[in-house]
């Protein structure tokens, strides 16, 4: 080889280090599909294409050099892998990428959160639901009568509750659910109306067990369609019904906000499938309120696997997309929202569908955006009327917005500072972040929590 030819084989190299490094994936891609030997080329201290592309955080560039093969092992003068290099300059993405072999997957991206042990507001089991005593009716019975026994009433599903007299100057004040005694629903449990069932018993009470009785406190919940306010005893001014859905749920505390959940879940269905939904015919309530029995003997509801009969429980998915560069997130609106505030994407699991395609569905649907990889991290239950929200993270591999002006109206992709701002609620926010108690809150906060460096 002459001087020559060696100072043009050089010049390419240096050019090749200098396009990894400064993130130009074509140009990278146009020299190694004409000499591949640079994959692996080093310059000043062996630093390889594949290490300065790690060093400076441009992902897509360590993804081509790795599917074209290059040598992840090599090391440069001072030890150090690719690997090595992106895990110390914080990219975490691209560190997770190149410890996977750069399979390619983007979900490398997405931590391993898998079952995070968070509890969201709405999901706390405050009661044992002892499920094998719905069908007892001697012991539900029994429960019925005790004194011992909590009822919680509902009057067209808004809960009976009280609030302090030291709230009452509070702008979300803090409630609490009314805890009546027999006596007090005695006259509307006689009402045909009235719609009762049993909500579990309290956990701690296990170890009180007497010979007399089991020891357990038992709860029923109520609902009336007619306000039955006169009809409580003792009459207490302080006690009202807690009117629409939202904020009002919001503002309990964590285990009663998991008792509402389970029992204005219930209560809706029952409200809303007073008819037998197979044949229309008249039903009776069984199983501690966990059944509509159809009274017509030739109903097919009678017969076979009939979830018509049991109270329904709606999927619905709800992402954080992430932009494929890992440091932004895309939030919509809807008309209804208050001012200021955007929130993950949602939306109804459609029959056969897996949760996966839900989330790439409703995304592409509302904003147009197409979402390739999903990681689910954490659900609630959502009880207005009775949905299961499936909160999932999932990376975009489109990024122009198409909003769809029927169900959002409008959708952006914000920075992590935006967001950081947002959750600190600072005067540089350009928008508010949904409540605590939404599993949309927690999503956002997981995101900002997990790869900081993304
Ligand atoms: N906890 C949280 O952080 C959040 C919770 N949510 C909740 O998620 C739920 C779904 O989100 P949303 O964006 O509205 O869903 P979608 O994007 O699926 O849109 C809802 C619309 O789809 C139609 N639809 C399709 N299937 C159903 C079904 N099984 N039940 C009811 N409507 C259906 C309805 O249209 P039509 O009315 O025309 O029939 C409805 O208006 C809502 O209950 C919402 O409150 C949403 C965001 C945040
Ligand atoms: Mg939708
Ligand atoms: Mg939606
Ligand atoms: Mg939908
Ligand atoms: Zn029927």
């Amino acid at each position: 080889m002459t001087s020559v030819q060696m100072s043009a084989l050089d010049e390419m190299v240096q050019q090749f280090l200098e396009h990894a490094s400064s993130g130009d994936l074509v140009k990278v891609s146009f020299l190694i599909s004409h000499s591949r030997h640079l994959l692996n080329e080093s310059g000043k201290q062996g630093w390889t294409a594949l290490m300065l592309a790690a060093r400076n955080g441009h992902y897509d560039v360590v993804k081509a050099l790795l599917s074209e093969g290059c040598n992840t092992a090599l090391t440069n003068r001072s030890g150090q892998t690719a690997h090595d290099i992106a895990k110390f300059w914080g990219h975490k993405h691209i560190a997770n990428l190149l410890a996977n072999g750069g399979d390619g997957n983007l979900q490398v991206i997405l931590p391993n959160t898998g079952a995070t042990g968070h509890e969201s507001y709405f999901s706390r089991e405050y009661l044992d639901r002892l499920s094998d005593k719905r069908s007892d009716s001697e012991w539900l019975s029994a429960k019925l009568a005790s004194p011992k026994t909590v009822f919680l009433l509902f009057y067209n599903l808004d809960p009976l509750v009280m609030s302090g007299p030291e709230e009452l100057n509070n702008s979300h004040p803090k409630m609490k659910l009314c805890r009546l005694g027999r006596i007090s629903v005695d006259e509307l449990m006689k009402k045909s109306d009235t719609v009762v069932i049993f909500l579990g018993v309290e956990k701690e009470d296990h170890t009180l067990q007497s010979k007399e009785e089991d020891g357990l406190t038992a709860w029923f919940a109520l609902n009336t369609q007619e306000n039955p306010i006169d009809s409580l005893v003792p009459k207490d001014s302080n006690r009202f019904f807690l009117k629409g859905a939202m904020p009002g749920l919001f503002l309990f505390d964590e285990d009663e906000a998991g008792v509402i959940a389970q029992a204005r879940s219930v209560l809706a269905w029952h409200s809303r499938y007073s008819f037998c939904p197979t044949c229309g015919g008249r039903t009776k309530v069984d199983e501690g309120g966990y059944k509509r029995t159809c009274l017509n003997e030739g109903c097919k509801s009678l017969h076979g696997i009939h979830n018509t009969s049991y109270p329904r429980v709606d999927p619905v998915v709800i992402m954080l997309v992430i932009h494929p560069d890992g440091n932004q997130c895309l939030l919509g609106r809807k008309k209804i929202f208050p001012p200021g505030m955007f929130s993950c994407l949602a939306g109804f699991v459609e029959p056969g569908e897996t949760i996966e395609n839900a989330v790439r569905r409703e995304v592409l649907e509302e904003s147009g955006v197409t979402v390739g990889p999903v990681q689910y991290v954490s659900c609630q239950p959502w009880p207005m009327p009775s949905s299961l929200m499936i909160g999932c993270l999932s990376v975009a591999v489109s990024t122009d917005i198409n909003v769809d002006k029927n169900e959002i109206e409008e959708a952006r992709w914000f920075t992590r500072q935006q967001v950081l701002d947002a959750i600190a609620r600072s005067n540089q926010a350009v928008f508010t972040m949904p409540p605590r108690q939404a599993i949309a809150h927690y999503l956002v906060k997981h995101w900002i929590g997990i790869n900081a460096n993304l």
